[in-house]
C-alpha cells in the first residue's frame, strides 16, 4: 500500500503507523474470515490516514477479559512497535474501556479498535448536518459505557484518531451530560428527518422515477453514477459524486437527474457503501442514510465481480435491503468491474435466475445494456400515446419533445402530431390533446 497521503482527496497526511491485530475465537461464529476482516481493516485504516506496518493474526480459545491479548502477544507487539516505529495498535474488534486502558498503559501506544476507526472515518466524511449528528450519536453511544471516573479518561479514549473529526472536540462529559447530549442529538435528528421528508415529497412532485445505487463500499457505485451523468453531458463533470479507491468515499446520499439520449429522465441516488462487521452503534447512522432507498422505484445492486468476496457481498446487500424493508422494490444486479475478468470468468458469474448485467463503470462497457434494462423496468408505467397539440400550446409541445420519450413527431396544419411514452401523470395533464 502506498502512503495514504498521496491518495487523491480526503486525507492529506499520514497520522500514524500502526500494527494491526486480529483474533479469531474458535467458538465464535463469523461470516467473515479473519483474513478478509483484517484486509478490510487495513483498507479502513488507509481511509483514515493510518499506515499499517505489520499485521498479526491469531486463533485462540478465548479473549483475555482485561487485556484482550495474552501476555506473550503483548510482548511481541512491544518489540515489533519498536522495530517498525509504530505508535498505534489497531484492533479488529470492539474493545472495552478496561482493555483499552490496560493495553495503553502496558504498550504506551495509542489503542484504536475497529469501531472507533470506522466512527472516525464517518466523522470525517459526513457532510450533511444529519450525517454529522448521526455520527455524533453513534460516538456518544460508544463512549458512554467506556467512561470511568473523570472526563480525562474519556477524552483519551474518545481521542482515538483524535486530532480530526469529532475526537477533536475533547469531550469533557460525564455520564449524565452524555445522556442529555444523546437526547438532544436524537431530537435534532428527528427534526431533520421531518425536513428530509419535505424535500423528498418535492422530489416526488417532479414525477420522475428514482433509481438508487446500493452495495458494498468500493464496488464502484459513484463511478457508475458519474458515468451516467456523463452519458449525455460530456462537459458537465462539476457535480459528480466523489470517487476514490478507499472505503466510505460516499457517505451522504447524493441525488442527480440523469437524462438519456431518448429523453428518458430519472433521478439517480448514490448511497453509502457497506462494510463487514459494522459496529452496532453505527447501524442506525448507516441505515438512516440508506432510508431513501425505500422510496426508489428501482434498485441497482452494484457488486464488484473482481472481488473474491463477490457472493458474500451480494448476499449481504440483499440482507440489508430486506432489513430496510425494501425487498419488494424491483432490482437489477450490476456486476461491475467486468474489465478485470476474462471471458471464462465472466461466464461463471452469470446467474440464470437473476437479472444480472455485467458492466465496467470505468470504461462504460455494458452501459447500453444496463440502460435498456433500466428503461424496461422503469418504463413499465409508461404508455405510448398519440397527441395533437395545437400551435397555441407551444410550451406543452416543447415539454413533450424535451421531456418524454418520443417515438415520432411531425408538424401538420393543426399543430404538432406526436407519438410518445407518457406516464400516468402526464397522460392526465395532456388528456385534452389525446387522439
Ligand atoms: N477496474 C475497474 N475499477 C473500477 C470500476 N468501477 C470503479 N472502479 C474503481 O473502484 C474504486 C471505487 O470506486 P467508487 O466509485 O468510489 O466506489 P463506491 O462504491 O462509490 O465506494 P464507496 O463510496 O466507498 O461506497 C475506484 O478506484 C474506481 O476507480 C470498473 O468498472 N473497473
Ligand atoms: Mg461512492
Amino acid at each position: 500500500m502506498g502512503r495514504p497521503g498521496k491518495v487523491k482527496g480526503f486525507i492529506d497526511s499520514v497520522i500514524g503507523k500502526a500494527i494491526v491485530v486480529g483474533i479469531e475465537v474458535f467458538a465464535r461464529k463469523s461470516n467473515v474470515s479473519l483474513e478478509d476482516s483484517l484486509a478490510e481493516l487495513k483498507e479502513l485504516s488507509h481511509a483514515a490516514g493510518i499506515e499499517t506496518v505489520y499485521t498479526i493474526s491469531q486463533r485462540k480459545n478465548r479473549i483475555e477479559a482485561g487485556t484482550y491479548l495474552g501476555s506473550g502477544k503483548i510482548e511481541e507487539i512491544k518489540a515489533l512497535a519498536a522495530r517498525y516505529g509504530a505508535d498505534i495498535l489497531l484492533v479488529d474488534d470492539e474493545l472495552s474501556g478496561i482493555q483499552i486502558r490496560n493495553l495503553e498503559s502496558i504498550l504506551d501506544m495509542e489503542i484504536i479498535d475497529r469501531t472507533s476507526l470506522i466512527l472516525d472515518i464517518f466523522a470525517n466524511r459526513a457532510k450533511s448536518k444529519e450525517g454529522k449528528l448521526q455520527v455524533e450519536l453513534a460516538r456518544l453511544r460508544y463512549e458512554k459505557p467506556r467512561i470511568v471516573g473523570g472526563s480525562t479518561q474519556l477524552s483519551k479514549q474518545a481521542g482515538g484518531i483524535g486530532s480530526r473529526g469529532l475526537g477533536e472536540k475533547k469531550l469533557e462529559l460525564d455520564r449524565r451530560t452524555i445522556d442529555k447530549r444523546i437526547r438532544d442529538v436524537e431530537r435534532s435528528i428527528e427534526a431533520l428527518k421531518k425536513q428530509r421528508e419535505v424535500q423528498k415529497s418535492k422530489r416526488k412532485k417532479s414525477h420522475l422515477q428514482t433509481v438508487a445505487l446500493i452495495g458494498y463500499t468500493n464496488a464502484g457505485k459513484s463511478t457508475l453514477m458519474n458515468t451516467f451523468l456523463r452519458v449525455n453531458n460530456p462537459l458537465k463533470s462539476k457535480h459528480e459524486s466523489p470517487v476514490a479507491d478507499m472505503l466510505f468515499a460516499t457517505l451522504d446520499p447524493f441525488h442527480r437527474k440523469v437524462k438519456l439520449k431518448d429523453n428518458l429522465e430519472f433521478i439517480l441516488t448514490d448511497t453509502v457503501g457497506f462494510v463487514n462487521k459494522l459496529p452496532h452503534t453505527l447501524v442506525d447512522a448507516f441505515m438512516s442514510t440508506l432510508e431513501e432507498v425505500k422510496d426508489a422505484d428501482l434498485l441497482l445492486y452494484v457488486v464488484d465481480v473482481s472481488n473474491e468476496e463477490y457472493e458474500h457481498q451480494l448476499k449481504v446487500t440483499k440482507n440489508v435491503v430486506k432489513e430496510l424493508g425494501a425487498q419488494e422494490i424491483p432490482y437489477i444486479i450490476v456486476q461491475n468491474k467486468k474489465d478485470r475478468l476474462n471471458s471464462k470468468e465472466l461466464l461463471e458469474i452469470t446467474d440464470p435466475l437473476e437479472m444480472t448485467v455485467p458492466i465496467s463503470a470505468l470504461t462504460g462497457d455494458g452501459l447500453d445494456h444496463l440502460i435498456s434494462e433500466i428503461e424496461g423496468k422503469i418504463m413499465k408505467d409508461y404508455k405510448v400515446v398519440d397527441l395533437i397539440i395545437p400551435f397555441e400550446s407551444g410550451s406543452m409541445a416543447n415539454y413533450i419533445l424535451e421531456n418524454t420519450k418520443v417515438v415520432e413527431h411531425k408538424y401538420l396544419d393543426d399543430g404538432l402530431h406526436v407519438r410518445a411514452y407518457l406516464n400516468g401523470h402526464d397522460i392526465n395533464r395532456y388528456n385534452l390533446f389525446l387522439v
